[in-house]
């Protein structure tokens, strides 16, 4: 399966314009089929985010090559444009804004996840690879996503470059993040923050590193964690924007957090931290910190009110988010339709604890089979009064309940509701497995516990950065019959959540057909979700 999957953009060629119940829809008889239509709507999100269209998509250079054009705004170049960047996805980035612009760069530096160079040229992503002449020098460093002494070095080297910078330059900041959710301390450190670590003195880096664990290992959202990393650092918080003062500063921003804050992502160094001092008390003090501050930190925090990165540093700063999670759901939602289904995106916001989660998606696929099945659409009025309270508690600020409902009710036909965001995971076991593959097993589970009626369910969470956790496969897809399907092969899937050991289990069941494989996608807008309706 797949080997099938990896070949379907190419067998499954979608028609040029839209229809309702055109035929692939109307032929889907098998699973495995509606599985391979899904895998290609999880492909065209991946797309819509892919480096080169996103840079493309914002920049433009006038006929003459000497105006940059980035959304509305324009900016002379004459040999006066620098480059810096930092987090998962700005190798690719870089590389495209290179092919681009290259004949005007004068120097760039990037920090970027150690071994990425080598996992893009294996990964066959030649595209995502600067070419050997270009003015931009890499720096690998932050291993396990942990602020080293090599992501301090190439801070080091980011910062000296804009110190240099005049009021003639224009300065293009690449920024994408790497972990949002600190929810294990292993991935505790985050993305463009860890990349871009430069700890403002006597702060020393093991300081930092340990301050960073502390408050991941305690339930830190990345929201507090970042308000802390700002406050200790000389780039985070508008630092970096205030570095390249008088520079013009332009950046580019891959949003890995939900509701894409600005001054989040990456710790937001081309934006003016509002965070004060007393902030940063409150979040140490809610964590048990406060008491064990090494002296280092608490000198820095006490100078900190006197002397903050202020908004009046960043005015010469356009910040502009070039991809994030919706515009990759965005793009799955045409896909579907152009396949033929009524597609409806129910939220971008999708968080909260993995069970709860999939308790969400168990109960949404009931009541929605039930709406979609049922010849008076009558809809079943308790378990949906059990959805609705289900969805207040998780609290998605942006979920579009009743009116994809409403939508399922008139479709009769087949529907794909998209979402996207990253669930948590506690983690008590110690097996191999990932969020999306979680969520996708725990989902399974909960589509077994009814019968759904005369259609076929299926449910599938991916990575959109191609790694689920410590796993080389973004994430899984389940349908209605997981249940029985692991029973018939012996397998316990409750033993296996237990033991969150989600991997082991789809390696496993059904001969590890329903893994999802993409190898390194080059990057990362959260996680996407589909709940695939196809009415038999
Ligand atoms: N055995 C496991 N089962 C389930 N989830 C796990 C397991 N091991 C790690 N995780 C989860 O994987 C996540 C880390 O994985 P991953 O690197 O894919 O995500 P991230 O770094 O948070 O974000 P991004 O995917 O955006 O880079 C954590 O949320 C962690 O709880
Ligand atoms: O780098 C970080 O801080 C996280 O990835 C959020 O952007």
């Amino acid at each position: 399966m797949a080997a099938a999957l990896q070949v379907l953009p190419c067998l499954l060629r979608a028609p040029s314009r839209p229809f309702l119940w055109g035929p692939p829809v109307a032929r889907m008889t098998s699973g495995m089929a509606l599985a391979e239509q899904a895998r290609q709507l999880f492909d065209s999100a991946v797309g819509a985010v892919q480096p080169g269209p996103m840079l493309q998509r914002t920049l433009s250079l006038d006929p003459s090559g000497k105006q940059l054009k980035v959304r509305d705004r324009t900016f002379q170049l004459q040999e006066n444009l620098y480059l810096v960047g930092f987090g998962k996805a700005v190798l690719g980035m870089a590389a495209a804004a290179d092919e681009l612009l290259g004949q005007h760069l004068v120097q760039g530096v990037i920090s970027v996840p150690k071994g990425i160079r080598a996992a893009v040229e294996l990964a066959g992503k030649q595209e995502m690879l600067l070419k050997p002449h270009s003015h931009i020098q890499v720096f690998e460093g932050a291993e396990d996503n942990l602020p080293d002494r090599d992501a301090l070095r190439a801070a080091q080297a980011i910062q000296q470059l804009a110190e240099r910078l005049t009021a003639d330059d224009l300065l293009l900041v690449l920024i994408s993040g790497l972990s949002p959710l600190p929810d294990t301390l292993t991935d505790s450190a985050g993305g463009g923050s860890a990349l871009l670590p430069a700890p403002i003195p006597p702060v020393t880096l093991e300081e930092k590193q340990t301050l960073t664990k502390l408050l991941a290992a305690r339930g830190a959202t990345i929201q507090e964690l970042n308000t802390i990393r700002k406050a200790l650092s000389q780039l985070k918080g508008g630092g970096l924007a205030q570095a390249a003062y008088p520079a013009q500063v332009v950046s580019l921003i891959l949003s890995d957090v939900i509701g894409d804050p600005l001054e989040v992502i990456a710790s937001g160094p081309t934006v003016a931290s509002t965070h004060s001092v007393q902030d940063c008390l409150h979040i140490l003090n809610h964590y048990g910190l406060r008491a064990a501050l090494p002296r280092s930190v608490k000198t820095v925090l006490s100078r900190a009110d006197s002397d903050p990165h202020g908004p009046h540093t960043c005015g010469h700063v356009l910040n502009v988010i070039i991809g994030s999670n919706s515009l990759a759901l965005a793009e799955a939602q045409r896909q579907a339709e152009v396949l033929g289904y009524h597609a409806m995106v129910l939220s971008t916001a999708m968080q909260g604890d993995v069970r709860r989660v999939a308790q969400f998606y168990g109960l949404l696929a009931r009541v929605a089979a039930a709406c979609l099945t049922s010849s008076t659409a009558e809809r079943p009025l308790e378990e949906e009064a059990k959805l609705h309270q289900l969805a207040a508690e998780l609290q998605l600020p942006d979920l579009q309940l009743e009116e994809a409902l409403e939508a399922v009710a008139k479709a009769k036909g087949p529907v794909c509701l998209l979402a996207g965001g990253e669930p948590t995971v506690q983690l008590q076991g110690s097996g191999k497995g990932g969020r999306n593959q979680e969520l996708a097993l725990r989902v399974g589970a909960e589509l077994g516990k009814q019968p759904l009626g005369p259609v076929d369910v299926l449910f599938l969470s991916g990575g959109t950065d191609g790694q689920d956790g410590p796993t080389k496969v973004a994430g899984a897809w389940v349908m209605s019959d997981l249940v029985s399907q692991a029973s018939a092969e012996n397998l316990d899937f409750a033993t296996f959540l237990d033991n969150n050991d989600s991997y082991t289990f789809f390696c496993s069941f059904q001969g590890g057909t329903h893994l999802l494989h993409t190898g390194l996608t080059g990057t990362n807008v959260m996680d996407v979700h589909l709940l695939v309706f196809h009415p038999q």
